[in-house]
């Protein structure tokens, strides 16, 4: 895997933690104007995951690595994207664009993290999609940053 540094905004917590992973899913946008994404087609897709916080876990971590891979990782590896519940066939907003899929693995890893009672944070998820196409998906914060 190649090793690199996304850009992530400035921030003022202590612990800035980035994992990386793929998975293969397949897809399709289910407008005709998006041409030949129409047709069900396949991608590696490449997630890098941002998450901060000022206070570590009881095992000296701010979020176990390999919890948040698997998140995602078990649910959409090898998965139909349109299939899963996080998607819809009729709502723009639920389609899986790169868009979408990156602010719905925000939603995922936010919701696990709420459940911590060190209370990190999501900052962003960078997702490509192609080798020329990416999205990173920030959810807009009045606090902190
Ligand atoms: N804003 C978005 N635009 C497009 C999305 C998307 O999710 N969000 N998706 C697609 C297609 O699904 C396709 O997977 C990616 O398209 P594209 O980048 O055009 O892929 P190519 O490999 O053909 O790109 P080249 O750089 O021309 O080789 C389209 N648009
Ligand atoms: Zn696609």
């Amino acid at each position: 895997m190649m090793q690199q540094i996304y850009p992530v905004g400035s921030h003022s917590y202590a612990y800035e933690l980035n994992k990386d992973f793929h998975f293969a899913a397949a897809h399709y946008i289910p407008h005709e104007d998006a041409g030949k994404c129409q047709q069900v087609h396949g991608h590696t897709y490449f997630a890098n995951i941002t998450i901060v916080g000022d206070e570590l876990d009881h095992t000296g971590f701010l979020v176990n690595f390999k919890i948040i891979k698997d998140l995602i990782h078990k649910r959409f590896d090898h998965a139909a994207l349109n299939n899963d519940q996080a998607f819809s066939d009729y709502v723009a907003d639920q389609f899986p664009s790169t868009e979408v899929v990156a602010r719905t693995i925000y939603e995922i890893v936010q919701q696990y993290l709420d459940s911590q009672s060190n209370c990190p944070v999501c900052l962003q998820v960078f997702l490509r999609e192609t080798p020329t196409s990416y999205c990173i998906y920030r959810p807009k914060r009045k606090d902190r940053i």
